[in-house]
């Protein structure tokens, strides 16, 4: 009798369930790109309403002006874009080339007239979607690093660009809050804000209990293994994001609400 390749492996071996988490991964990263779009709709539609005047005002990031928020993500739609390429090929494509390179950039690039900005803006946000659509299935399972020196599965980028669409959304100060975040989107936000916060050595001991819509709760512990007494949060997801990236300190949430080590 012979055994086909298939049955021979079997469902439950290595190499089938290799192939349903690679599946996944890419399940879960191509179900974000809709949001992102979504995202970055609303966020060309409040950059386009700027004007010349308004898009060089302070953002609410201190030292920044909107047209340094615009740029900032504009460039980080394209170090997204190398990040993919990386996935892609496997051939090493850092997000910047150095830190020193993106903040240059970011600085050169919000001294650009308000046209300007918006067709980097909206190019670079083309070429991340283009090239987020163009992924092999299998490559979204690939590792890549960003700035911070922590591999992570290609499959995360999606949920990457939709929180920093959003979170840089409010910080143009032009109207946008953490409220009018979309419900579909809030549980990605708060999970992405809080994958900065895991197990950083300077991190707080927190178990972060999020009211998500449908009646859901949500639960993220941010430091475990540690003695250190432990703070219980909870609140709104919109009120968590802002305490987790540093844009509150806190406000509309209950319980023992620590100090954050900064974002970043
Ligand atoms: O997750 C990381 O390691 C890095 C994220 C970023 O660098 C996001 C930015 O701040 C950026 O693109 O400049």
């Amino acid at each position: 009798m012979s055994i086909s390749p298939e049955a021979s492996i079997g469902q439950n071996d290595v190499p089938s369930q290799r192939r349903a988490d690679e599946r996944s991964a890419a399940e879960r990263a191509v179900r974000l790109l809709p949001l992102v779009r979504q995202a970055t709709e609303r966020l060309d539609h409040v950059v386009a309403g700027l004007g010349e005047d308004a898009v060089h005002q302070p953002s609410g990031l201190p030292g920044w002006s909107r047209a340094h928020v615009v740029s900032h993500l504009a460039r980080n739609a394209d170090g997204l874009v190398n990040l993919l390429t990386w996935a892609r090929t496997g051939v090493e494509h850092p997000m910047y080339a150095s830190n020193a390179d993106r903040d240059a950039d970011i600085e050169e690039g919000a001294g650009r007239l308000a046209q300007v900005l918006i067709e980097d803006l909206r190019a670079s946000s083309d070429r991340f979607m283009a090239a987020a659509a163009a992924m092999p299935e299998l490559a979204w399972s690939s590792g890549v690093t960003a700035r911070r020196p922590v591999p992570f599965p290609a499959a995360n980028i999606p949920s990457m660009r939709l929180h920093e669409v959003w979170v840089h959304l409010v910080d143009l100060d032009a109207g946008v809050t953490f409220a009018d975040v979309p419900q579909d989107h809030l549980e990605h936000l708060v999970a992405e804000a809080v994958t900065r916060h895991i197990n950083r050595p300077d991190g707080k001991r927190v178990r972060l209990t999020v009211e998500l819509p449908g009646d859901r709760e949500r639960v993220w512990d941010l430091v475990n293994g540690r003695d250190d007494p432990r703070h219980d949060v909870s609140g709104s997801a919109a009120a968590a994001i802002a305490w987790l990236t540093g844009r509150s300190d806190g406000d509309g949430l209950r319980g023992d609400v620590p100090v954050l080590p900064a974002w970043g």
